[in-house]
């Protein structure tokens, strides 16, 4: 019978299945932070268990961690416990750490990709809900909490409720100036942060085959923010040449098997989704959030939408509420939202790519008065790499601020923070009331959304910048 992708690597996973009970699939790769590992070591240490398999496992410290001044210590008691902790788990249990300070650390999501660690046709599981990230080689990547870190770091299995499938097509070819961020947010919109619910989705489609893997992981890493459990798209040559030759890519005749198999992963012809949902990239623009969660954004050149245009009382009333909170009025034009900070970072547009092409429209300009920009890279290697092509210098020469890996100011657990009522442009994931800070207000939007932002000081697309 044809089969999804999805299907497949979980088939090929499976090393228990009874009646009436959910399938235990094998884990082939374990990614830890500080945030959720805590409780789940100590259940080992209490158990008396050792980490099955700490060759599959690797831990980075991300959330908590500043990103200046890495040589003081961490000021806030929390964050630095939380980091402290991780460290002597992973010392205790033998897990690999990376570190503050170290090159290859940074948020988990860029640095199992940057180490060829994630790879086609593997179950990867992480302690935070945003490991769809990795759908975008071809994994089956899920999110999972704490007590099932637990399980993994114990057994490097992990019990699975049944899912199902949807395909996500996007015809067509992104116009210039239009990004995977944008065919995500507006995937979103359309389906709602529940329409995928239960659902693994599977991106496809000539306008996904165009992307990168960076934006393919742009893609997949907000699938979550849809309700999905995960996200894929099926490995082709962009993808098999972004792992090759990186740290844990198999090598040589190993690495041309390896092709062999990643290649057999697609969807076979004629297999059959639960969903589908069709999308047209020619007919995409800027996207951006106007409320409180990811589902509430339109494009750029739309305006703040009118609570009374829904039919549906409870979007209205979340609408009604959302305005309040982001001090918003319906009928504003968006390109008149004027900020006062740019996030420019995060597991889902601080890659390298995201930094070429923010620096690409930021050269020779500034950072309009009033406005603070932060561009903080994924990883110390993404910083590495954005100081070897003199990206550092572009933002630093522009006014904005240069700052080492981390999750920073995509949620509030470390000193990047907004204040109460301060409101940015952020290539972040969630606009959740209070996420970058209590009382701060989130716009959502592309890297190239937000270079012109911080250039013009109100929500601009780069086409806004010709004019000045
Ligand atoms: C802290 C962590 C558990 C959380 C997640 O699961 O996603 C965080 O990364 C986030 O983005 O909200
Ligand atoms: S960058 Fe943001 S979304 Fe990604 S793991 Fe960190 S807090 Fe979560």
């Amino acid at each position: 019978m044809a089969r999804t992708m999805a299907e497949k690597v979980w088939e090929e996973h499976v090393v228990r299945r009874a009646d009436g009970e959910p399938d235990l699939l094998y884990i082939d790769l374990h990614l830890v932070h500080e945030v959720t590992s805590p409780q789940a070591f100590e259940g080992l240490r209490l158990a008396g268990r050792p980490v099955r398999r700490p060759d599959l496992t690797i831990a980075t410290e991300d959330h908590n961690v500043p990103t200046q001044d890495l040589l003081a210590p961490i000021a806030d008691p929390v964050s630095r416990k939380q980091v402290e902790t991780l460290r002597k788990n992973c010392s205790d249990f033998g897990v690999r750490l990376h570190p503050m300070g170290d090159i290859e650390q940074g948020v988990v999501h860029v640095v199992g990709p940057q180490l060829g660690l994630t790879q086609p046709g593997m179950t990867i599981v992480c302690g935070d809900s945003h490991t769809s990230t990795h759908g975008a080689f071809g994994a089956l990547a899920f999110g999972i909490g704490t007590s099932q870190v637990e399980h993994v770091l114990a057994t490097q299995t992990l019990t699975m409720a049944p899912f199902r499938t949807m395909a996500v097509t996007v015809d067509g070819t992104l116009r210039p100036g239009v990004s995977a961020k944008d065919i995500i947010l507006a995937v979103i919109a359309k389906i709602g942060t529940g329409g995928g619910q239960g659902y693994v989705i599977e991106y496809r489609g000539e306008a996904i085959e165009a992307l990168s893997m960076e934006a393919r992981m742009t893609v997949c890493n907000m699938s979550i923010e849809a309700g999905a459990r995960a996200g894929m798209i099926a490995p082709d040559q962009t993808t098999f040449d972004y792992i090759e030759g990186r740290a844990h890519a198999p090598r040589g005749e190993d690495f041309e098997a390896a092709v062999e198999r990643w290649k057999s992963l697609r969807t076979d012809e004629g297999a059959v989704f639960d969903a589908e949902v069709v999308l047209n990239a020619d007919e995409l623009s800027p996207f951006v959030t106007w409320g409180t969660n990811p589902g509430q954004g339109v494009p750029l050149d739309a305006e703040v939408p009118d609570p009374a245009s829904y039919d549906d009382p409870s979007a209205r009333a979340a609408a009604e509420k959302a305005l309040a909170y982001m001090d918003l009025t319906a009928g504003t034009p968006m390109r008149e939202v004027r900020v006062d900070t740019v996030f420019l970072g995060s597991c889902t547009n601080g890659r390298i790519e995201d930094l070429r092409t923010a620096a690409e429209i930021i050269r020779g300009r500034t950072v309009a008065e009033g406005v603070r920009m932060l561009v903080v890279p994924g990883s110390m290697r993404v910083k590495e790499q954005a100081n070897a092509e003199g990206l550092g210098e572009v933002f630093e020469a522009a006014g904005a601020e240069w700052r080492e890996a981390g999750c920073s100011m995509c949620l509030g657990m470390n000193p990047d923070q907004l204040k109460p009522g301060e409101r940015s442009a952020s290539t972040s994931n969630r606009n959740f009331e209070g996420r970058q800070g209590r009382g701060g207000r989130t716009h959502l939007v592309s890297p190239q959304v937000a270079a012109a932002t911080a250039v013009r000081g109100t929500l601009s697309s780069p086409a806004d910048l010709a004019a000045l």
